[in-house]
């Protein structure tokens, strides 16, 4: 399914002129930090198909031009959104993969290791798995699909009645996503890689994202804003209602992202 731009979406220049206009004049220095699948790339029935959508990486080249540090922040392995993404040419960028497991800066990958219990799961959990759920493994975690099963929705359900308990046996965990669960080590989160990307000389901070994963990434940039009085804008992507009441915007789809992003180099 592809994500649907909202009929009430009202416009982004309407709802906050004021961070808009914050993040776009404080160019130089500020943190440009997105999700990618479901905020770059429209969310899509098989991930390796996920690609971002038409301009967005030129728009990034042209912030990162301006001054501007670009971080795609994913819960995907950071080497596999460098290849699909085309991300390469964005000067300075940094992709922090694996829910802030990882960070891909400069051409070199920094990693935390692999928690025992994933390999335990990653055998474990197969001859389980209802029909067409599948298991995507990013080594450093685990994710189970069930975009691709009959119904999707009981699907999930199915998975929510053992795996957790599961996953927990390993001393790891199980966070919701998009008709996937995830599996991961404790303690981690896209708050960790905001928390390295944020720097004393940090101008202005922008966080864009679609998913409950990116929920601790737009609490700490908000939480940034109020702590320096700098500007910060978090925005959401899609329909997921529990992102709507955390952040300064919300925009229908990553086309409707494109263009906010675009009139940032504008301000
Ligand atoms: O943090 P993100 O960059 O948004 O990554 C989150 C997960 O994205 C991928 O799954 C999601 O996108 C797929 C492709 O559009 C879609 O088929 C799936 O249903 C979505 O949940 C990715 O496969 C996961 O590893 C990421 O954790």
């Amino acid at each position: 399914m592809q994500s649907e731009q909202l009929d009430h979406t009202p416009s982004p220049e309407r709802l906050a002129p004021d961070q808009l206009a914050g993040v776009g004049s404080h160019l130089t220095g500020a943190l440009i930090a997105v999700d990618f699948d479901g905020t770059l790339a429209p969310i899509v029935r098989d991930p390796s198909q996920s690609r971002p959508v038409d301009g967005v990486i030129d728009t990034l080249i042209a912030l990162a031009r301006a001054g501007a540090q670009i971080a795609v922040v994913t819960g995907r392995d950071a080497l596999t959104v460098l290849e699909l993404g085309g991300l390469d040419a964005i000067p300075g960028l940094v992709i922090s993969g694996v829910h802030g497991s990882q960070t891909w800066r400069d051409g070199e990958l920094r990693s935390i290791e692999e928690a025992p219990g994933i390999d335990v799961l990653r055998t474990q959990l197969p001859p389980l798995l209802p029909e067409g759920v599948w298991l995507e493994d990013k080594r450093l975690s685990l994710v189970l699909h069930t975009r691709q099963a009959a119904d999707p929705n009981s699907a999930l359900d199915q998975l929510n009645t053992f795996v957790p308990d599961l996953v927990a046996q390993q001393g790891l965990e199980t966070h919701p996503g998009k008709q996937v669960l995830e599996i991961r080590p404790p303690g981690l989160s896209k708050a960790t890689a905001l928390r390295e990307l944020l720097t004393p000389d940090t101008t202005a901070a922008f966080y864009a994202g679609d998913d409950l994963g990116d929920l601790p990434a737009i609490a700490a940039v908000t939480r940034w804003a109020v702590d320096t009085g700098r500007p910060g804008l978090t925005v959401a992507v899609g329909e997921i209602s529990e992102l709507h009441s955390r952040v300064d915007l919300v925009v229908g789809s990553p086309a409707e992202l494109a263009r906010l992003l675009a009139g940032l180099l504008r301000d």
